[in-house]
């Protein structure tokens, strides 16, 4: 499989190459040159796989010749064996047409162990086929940080500094980063929002000064592989309630936008998903988007989701490259307008080709709290903020109602259990497997919002390329 970037001028990459570059040189995302799709009768027989089994025979056609088979599987096995559910990613039923997809099953409680267990595992296997190493520089809002922490921490061959907003995150998210001990384990706290720590990120893969000294990586979803992994849960639990013979729709809460396109490319391979709903916070950006064409980020303001407290959604410039006719160049001048006035309208191209699949709603604050009460008192389910958001946004769907929505449980309760408390008046408690989490010490850097200031951290604590 070839892979070829958003803004069209930097050079095709395999499996191989996309998972270690992370973003394009060009300062686009990677995307196969061509979707991979399956047949009805080849969805059909996914229905009854183990996890792994259907991760790799999903994942296969993107992989192409950079893993054997049985590499894959192997590796899929590895990734999804520390889950603590059986099922990987279960369904729960909350009343005749919705369901939660539990995807915090993983050792850090949130959907990002999905991929990243795996991603940890594929950066080893290369590194090691390479005898190369790489320095992975990230920004979270709380569940990134800690997944990608979880997956990197102690292996060899790999760095990780890790951005996030200082004070900005909950405290389990916070602890779950900064109580890692491992000498290749840096958290940086700096001032400033997700927003600017993820611009940094991207500034320091464009950093000469940086590229030619580290092999930068990266391990938000602006890598393939990370969004690679997220398809397969999509197919998981829309072949339980029925597909290919029945249609499925999906509530995503979001902020990267990455989670959601998992699901357009899901669509893009055969599955028959009705509808993606892309539920906001008050962040609204991609609300604005998808509903009027206005893409213009404001100031971010902080919520009890904190971890979709976004305006500058990377995956949609996915999306855009996809819809408007894959045409680079012209995204790349589009792009770099936006970089500029932090503004764009989408072209009538890309409105309407992304309103055939995608729907939108925002919660507030108080649509948030209700969702949350709702499942408590309704379907005896204790839900997060960020589900409450996406389950807000189902009840809102004015979809034939003989189509189940799936909202996705992004993150387990307890991650934020005070936000919880407040809607339910009871305390969700932290599974066993998150350990004496709070009797840990904790360390990391506090920085300014200044890119040198993070470069020169970066460079001074990074193993050079080997
Ligand atoms: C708990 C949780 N829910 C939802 C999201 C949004 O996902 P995405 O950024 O892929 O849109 C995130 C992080 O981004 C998250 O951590
Ligand atoms: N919510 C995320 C933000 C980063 O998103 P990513 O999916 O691009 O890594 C987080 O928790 O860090």
């Amino acid at each position: 499989m070839d892979y070829i970037s958003t803004r069209g001028s930097a050079p095709t990459l395999d499996f191989e190459g996309v998972t270690l570059a992370g973003l394009a040189s060009d300062g686009g995302l990677y995307l196969p040159a061509e979707w991979p799709s399956f047949s009805r009768e080849e969805i059909a027989a996914m229905a009854g796989l183990p996890y792994h089994e259907l991760a790799a025979r999903i994942m296969t056609p993107f992989v192409g010749d950079s893993l054997t088979q049985d590499e894959l599987l192997d590796l899929c096995r590895q990734a999804y064996g520390r889950f603590a559910h059986d099922a990987v990613t279960p369904l729960a039923q909350l009343d005749e047409r919705n369901w939660l997809l539990e995807l915090f099953h993983g050792p850090t409680l949130a959907f990002k162990d999905v991929a990243l267990q795996l991603l940890g595992l594929l950066f080893e296997t290369f590194l090691t086929r390479r005898k190369s190493n790489l320095t992975i520089v990230g920004a979270t809002s709380g569940d990134t940080g800690s997944a990608a922490i979880d997956a990197v921490a102690g292996r060899e061959g790999v760095d990780i500094f890790m951005l996030h907003p200082n004070g900005r995150v909950s405290d389990v998210q916070r602890r779950q980063m900064t109580t890692v001990r491992a000498p290749n384990v840096y958290n940086i706290a700096i001032d400033g929002s997700f927003d600017d720590a993820q611009a940094m990120v991207k500034r320091m893969f464009a950093d000469e000064s940086m590229t030619s000294r580290f092999n930068i990586g990266a391990v938000n979803s602006i890598n393939w592989a990370r969004l690679m992994a997220q398809v397969v849960y999509y197919f998981a639990s829309a072949v339980q309630l029925g597909a290919p013979h029945r249609q499925v729709a999906f509530s995503v809460p979001t902020g990267n936008f990455g989670d959601v396109f998992a699901g357009y490319v899901a669509a893009r391979m055969g599955l028959p998903i009705a509808q993606l709903i892309v539920a906001t916070n008050v962040n609204d950006i991609l609300h604005r988007a998808l509903s009027s064409g206005d893409y213009s980020t404001g100031n971010v303001t902080p919520t009890a989701a904190p971890s979709m407290d976004i305006q500058v959604s990377s995956n949609f410039e996915r999306l855009l490259f996809d819809v408007g006719g894959r045409d680079g160049l012209a995204l790349a001048e589009q792009m770099h307008a936006f970089e500029a006035t932090k503004a764009m309208q989408l072209t009538n191209a890309q409105r309407e080709g992304a309103s055939g699949l995608f729907t939108s709603a925002r919660a507030d604050a108080d649509d948030m709290a209700r969702a949350i009460r709702w499942a408590h008192e309704h379907a005896a389910q204790t839900i997060d903020p960020h589900t409450a958001i996406g389950l807000h946004a189902a009840q809102q769907s004015d979809l034939d109602p003989a189509i189940p929505i799936v909202t996705l449980a992004t993150a387990h309760p307890a991650k934020f259990r005070d936000a919880v408390e407040r809607a339910t008046g009871s305390r969700p408690v932290l599974p066993s497997r998150i350990g004496d989490l709070f009797a840990r010490e904790e360390a990391y850097t506090e920085l300014s919002g200044d890119y040198n200031a993070v470069r020169d951290f970066v460079s001074e604590h990074a193993s050079p390329a080997a």
